[in-house]
């Protein structure tokens, strides 16, 4: 018995023993792979230094050449000079002796140049000859060839003319030397020249020059050989560097080469430094101000952000309206409350009672807010959802609002979203009206709700205090219409004003992707009139109003302060909350839209290299404490919200889930090397990533996460929170078939007659319809024929006919996208 016991006891204590060396094993493998990190940054660095090292010694090697090439130039001037002085020497030799023979002594030239020792030995060397007689003569002529003969011919006659009175003996002498001069440099001025002779002379001339400026080298400063000289020399002078102490930048993010530039100093080192703070950057890559300015600093130099008039200045720059200008405007009212206390009920009834009573026939549509008319008197009413996911955009409300309506139910009290609705308006400025629901339910105690509210501060004007409240029933109707009165009374007070003769500005209330109309967004405009046609700009969406449609269906041409309309013709979604301004000119709001779009990027840019050094930080110091950056894309903005809010709200000690990005339609290739580069993962509700998306997404290997419930991706994150994230099943995309025509059968419903674009598409597989990328039905097919017969599949490159499974708006240009589930194996 005890011997089983020790063998149990043993066995635990290899199995404990098994666990330690595994832990081990871990942490050695942890500790080799953040020692690799550590040397390739250290590689990296090193590298860095070699290429630094190496260019210094181009430059080097370079300077050195530079030099030698201009020793040896002044080398081979000071020879030419020499030369050339040699020359005139013996040319002045030359002449000197030739009156001798030839003309009298008063022609002789006058000035005596001197001749340098040297040159006269070698002169006399040279005019040796000369005292022979016409027996060298025809030897001459040979070596002159082969101008020779024509030089005797022509310059004969004139000597003939200048010397008459010498003897014929004489007379060829000259020619013989002209002859031989005509073959050095420096030429015979007199006498007639043949063509080539002077083209040769011209070639000449400038030695000549030379001479002539070698006599005072410095003291001339023009020039033909003195300026190439000079630019000869260029080498020699050595640059001093101009050395910058202070730097001007003027955007807000900058370029790395541009920075080069800005302060002086070699990419490299730049980059270097970049490393050193722990980026990695290219020379394109766009640093912060913050950034720069510190890379700057290690430099020793000052940095300064001069932002400069902005298109966004001149968008927000704007006249103050006159006082005559001003025209009275229903005030925007916003109701809020508690989850179930019947602000969906009370908006309805008020909507109902007055809407359709003054518009009989008008279509009611939801666009997220509307105008009640009571006695001639206009109120617009903002139509917030209630649900919690939605709160930051009913904080959002309260700004536009111009009064709030805090809702409670008269048979329960006031509850935490209550009090949240009290808090956002109150930080908002805006006067609260009090409506005290439910009324009708026999439970209801109005006297309690009022006790209740003054823990708030909020004092009934019945008790003394300066709170409205009043009794409602959104069931019967019962105190609506006082609720009407007390709200065009408090309006009254707050003398609301706006003028309605300039460009527009109002706020984004609503916006979405609409699959027929592209992006719609509900605008309530707060001051001017916004007109079809209108150039506007709200976020970074811009574009033209195309149309606009009111609160009842109705096409509308224009829209006055206070009013709200669904608009239709921006580029992209705008965001709820936006700020919306219609613009002079097209341009303007384009570039407005870039500037925003740059400004956007440069603070993901500063999140993305907070959370990197923050992550590095953390590491070291506490160990274990992580990111968990997401990037959020879906087809409405309300489920972006509400996506981003319950994601975020999962963040634990351990760790942080961050939304990086968060936006409204098709996963883009942007979107996903932001994720790359954040290190994220994408989330996509109701939408799909277009091909350019996948495609990158498989190159820089960023997990890309489809939900089309909320509560599933929740699951999903926690789970890989916990590190558990391994789905049983994973999805395998087999085809894809465009729809080319649908035909409606009646006892089938629509069928699509598709062309299979790649992989298959399968009966017995499941299927989704994508219209712009965005997921419109998900579930099976129906049937799948080939002609008139049913098939089990439809390879790539053929037709088919098929219809999905209680689906029936199929339209030309969907996509099918066909799939099956494959199981994987834990
Ligand atoms: N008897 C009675 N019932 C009401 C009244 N107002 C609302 N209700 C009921 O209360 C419930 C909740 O009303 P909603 O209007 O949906 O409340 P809500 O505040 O909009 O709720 P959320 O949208 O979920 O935040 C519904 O069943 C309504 O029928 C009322 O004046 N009298």
């Amino acid at each position: 018995m005890s011997k089983i016991k020790i063998l149990e006891t043993n066995k635990s204590l290899l199995t404990n023993a098994q666990g330690i060396f595994n832990r081990i094993l871990e942490m050695q493998t942890e500790a080799d792979s953040q020692l690799r990190d550590i040397k390739a940054i250290e590689a990296k660095i090193l590298d860095i230094e070699k290429l630094r090292n190496e260019k210094a010694r181009q430059e080097k090697e370079e300077q050195q050449r530079a030099e030698e090439e201009a020793k040896k130039l002044a080398q081979q001037k000071a020879a030419e000079e020499k030369a050339a002085a040699e020359e005139e020497a013996r040319k002045r030799q030359e002449e000197a002796k030739v009156p001798e023979n030839t003309q009298p002594k008063e022609e002789r030239p006058k000035e005596k140049v001197p001749v340098p020792k040297e040159t006269v030995i070698e002169e006399k060397v040279s005019v040796a000859p000369k005292t022979e007689t016409g027996s060298k003569r025809p030897k001459a002529e040979e070596t002159e060839k082969p101008m020779g003969k024509e030089v005797i011919a022509e310059a004969a006659p004139k000597q003939k003319r200048e010397t008459a009175k010498k003897p014929e003996k004489n007379e060829a002498k000259p020619a013989k030397k002209f002859a031989n001069q005509n073959a050095k440099p420096g030429g015979f001025e007199h006498g007639k020249k043949s063509k080539k002779q002077m083209e040769e002379d011209r070639g000449k001339r400038p030695k000549i020059k030379e001479r002539v400026f070698s006599i005072d080298d410095d003291d001339f400063p023009r020039g033909s050989r003195k300026r190439r000289s000079n630019k000869k020399q260029q080498p020699k002078t050595v640059i001093e560097p101009i050395k910058i102490e202070k730097a001007v930048i003027t955007e807000e993010t900058i370029s790395v080469k541009l920075f080069s530039e800005k302060i002086g100093k070699p990419v490299s080192e730049i980059l270097k430094k970049l490393l050193l703070l722990g980026m990695m950057s290219t020379i394109n890559s766009q640093i912060d101000f913050d950034t720069a300015s510190l890379v700057a600093g290690e430099f020793g130099i000052e940095l300064e952000q001069k932002i400069e008039k902005t298109a966004e200045d001149i968008l927000i720059e704007e006249a103050p309206d006159l006082e005559e200008q001003l025209q009275k405007r229903p005030p925007i009212v916003t109701i809020m409350g508690h989850v179930d206390h019947g602000k969906t009920s009370l908006l309805d009834k008020i909507r109902q009672s007055k809407v359709t009573e003054g518009e009989a026939g008008g279509i009611t549509q939801h666009i997220g807010a509307y105008q009640v008319e009571l006695n001639g008197e206009k109120i617009t009413f903002i139509d917030t959802p209630g649900h919690e996911a939605f709160t930051a955009m009913r904080a959002r409300g309260a700004q536009v609002t111009d009064i709030a309506i805090i809702v409670v139910a008269a048979d329960d009290g006031i509850m935490p979203q209550t009090v949240e609705a009290i808090n956002h308006a109150k930080s908002a400025d805006v006067p609260i009206i009090v409506a005290v629901n439910k009324i009708d339910r026999p439970n209801a105690n109005v006297q309690k709700i009022m006790q209740e509210l003054t823990e708030h501060d909020l004092l009934p004007e019945e008790w003394g205090g300066e709170t409205i409240v009043v009794p409602v029933s959104a069931k019967t109707g019962e105190g609506i219409d006082k609720l009407l009165e007390m709200i065009l009374l408090v309006a009254e007070v707050q003398e609301l004003k706006a003028n309605p003769d300039r460009l527009a500005k109002g706020t984004i209330i609503e916006a979405q992707l609409d699959k027929g109309r592209g992006p719609v967004a509900t605008v309530l405009v707060e001051t001017g009139t916004l007109r079809t046609g209108d150039t506007i700009i709200a976020g970074t969406a811009y574009g033209r109003v195309r149309a606009m449609v009111n609160d009842i269906g109705q096409n509308v041409s224009e829209a006055l302060p206070s009013q709200p309309v669904e608009v239709i013709g921006f580029s992209e979604v705008p965001v709820a909350g936006d700020i919306l301004h219609a613009t002079p000119a097209d341009k303007l709001s384009k570039q407005v839209a870039e500037e925003r779009k740059d400004k956007q990027k440069a603070e993901i840019l500063k999140k993305m290299t907070k959370v990197s050094l923050d992550d590095l930080f953390n590491q070291i110091a506490e160990g274990q404490i992580k990111d968990l950056n997401i990037v959020i894309k879906a087809d409405v903005q309300g489920s972006v919200e509400a996506v981003r809010q319950s994601l975020e709200k999962l963040s634990n000690d351990e760790v942080r889930v961050r939304a990086i990005h968060c936006g409204v339609g098709a996963i883009t290739e942007t979107d996903v090397m932001l994720a790359s580069a954040a290190n994220a993962i994408i989330i996509g509700f109701n939408v799909r990533p277009d091909n350019m998306a996948q495609t990158a997404a498989e190159r820089e290997k960023v997990d890309i996460r489809l939900y089309r419930i909320i509560y599933k991706a929740i699951e999903d994150i926690t789970a890989a929170m916990k590190g558990m994230l391994e789905p049983e099943f994973e999805e395998l995309v087999i085809g894809h078939a465009e729809v080319r025509q649908t035909f409606k059968v009646s006892s089938v419903g629509t069928i699509a007659g598709c062309y299979v674009t790649d992989g298959m598409i399968r009966r017995n597989a499941q299927a989704r319809l994508l219209r712009d990328n965005v997921v419109i039905y998900e579930g099976a097919l129906s049937s799948l024929k080939r002609f008139k017969d049913d098939a089990k599949e439809v390879a790539q490159g053929y037709e088919c006919g098929l219809s999905l499974e209680r689906f029936d708006d199929i339209k030309e240009g969907d996509v099918i996208e066909c799939f099956e589930m494959h199981e994987i194996a834990r």
